[in-house]
């Protein structure tokens, strides 16, 4: 039988031996006064399909770059980023947009859920967004994948953190992305719901979805399948199934 998680990934992207994301010799430069910042520094790194990545780092070492250049939220300045095999370094601004809308699912530390909406309404949103009229049964199974079938009238403010970072996760599968990434998203989160936010992104990735997620918290990052760690924009370790104590033994070395 299958399950409404498995329904809620679909066989749309699952995984053909290629990465659900691969950077190849990325920089990303910002202009700051006379100087420039060399956010990401000639970045090459494969994010595996059907897996969980945890992106890791000190403060500035380019993670939420990274993730932005990714999800073609931002442009690199050189180099590639091909996303399920297609390069979207030279997409123009149409087909980008297009790109998010379909492949892409995005998730946020401080959930980005619109108040005045409800949790079904939430995550009806990307649907419309893309043009598409939403099925009520779409939206109510990804809901159910997420544990929250029974809270589908109410409002963000009616919803606990955890609640609303489900519903959340809820509003950027819908779409059924290729990738889902994941911006700190237990970093509001109390270690309870932060638990079941995780528990939620394993049992995604089981069913075939790709996530890559950045995180300061070695807990989270010992829940994905691999992390990549960073320094000064540069891919400087890479832990395969790490514990948490691993994790934050590499991490405490980056920053000493
Ligand atoms: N829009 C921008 N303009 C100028 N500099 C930027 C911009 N965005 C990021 N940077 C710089 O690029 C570097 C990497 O930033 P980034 O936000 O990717 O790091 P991070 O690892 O996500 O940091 P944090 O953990 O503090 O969120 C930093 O030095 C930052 O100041």
């Amino acid at each position: 039988m299958t399950t409404p998680l498995e329904t809620a990934v679909a066989g749309r992207h699952r995984p053909r031996g290629q990465p659900a994301v691969d950077f190849r010799a990325v920089s990303r430069t910002y202009a700051a006064g006379q100087h420039e910042v060399r956010a990401l520094d000639g970045v090459t790194v494969a994010f595996p399909a059907g897996s969980w990545t945890a992106v890791m780092g000190p403060s500035g070492s380019g993670k939420s770059t990274l993730l932005h250049c990714a999800a073609g939220l931002e442009r690199v300045t050189t180099g590639q980023v091909l996303l399920g095999g297609e390069d979207i370094t030279t997409a123009d601004d149409a087909h980008l947009t297009a790109l998010r809308r379909s492949e892409i699912g995005f998730v946020f530390q401080s959930f980005n859920l619109i108040g005045s909406l409800t949790a079904e309404q939430n995550v009806a949103l990307p649907l419309r967004l893309a043009g598409t009229r939403p099925s009520t049964k779409d939206v109510r199974a990804v809901l159910a994948a997420v544990g929250l079938d029974d809270r589908r009238r109410h409002r963000p403010r009616e919803l606990s953190g955890g609640q609303q970072q489900r519903v959340a996760i809820a509003r950027a599968m819908v779409t059924r992305p290729r990738v889902l990434f994941a911006d700190e998203p237990t970093g509001a989160l109390d270690s309870t719901a932060a638990r079941k936010v995780l528990g939620l992104l394993r049992d995604l990735v089981t069913a075939g979805q790709s996530i890559v997620m950045v995180t300061h918290d070695p807990s989270a990052a010992a829940s994905a399948d691999s992390v990549v760690f960073l320094r000064d924009g540069r891919v400087v370790d890479h832990a395969v199934t790490p514990t948490t104590p691993e994790v934050a033994d590499r991490l405490a070395r980056l920053k000493a």
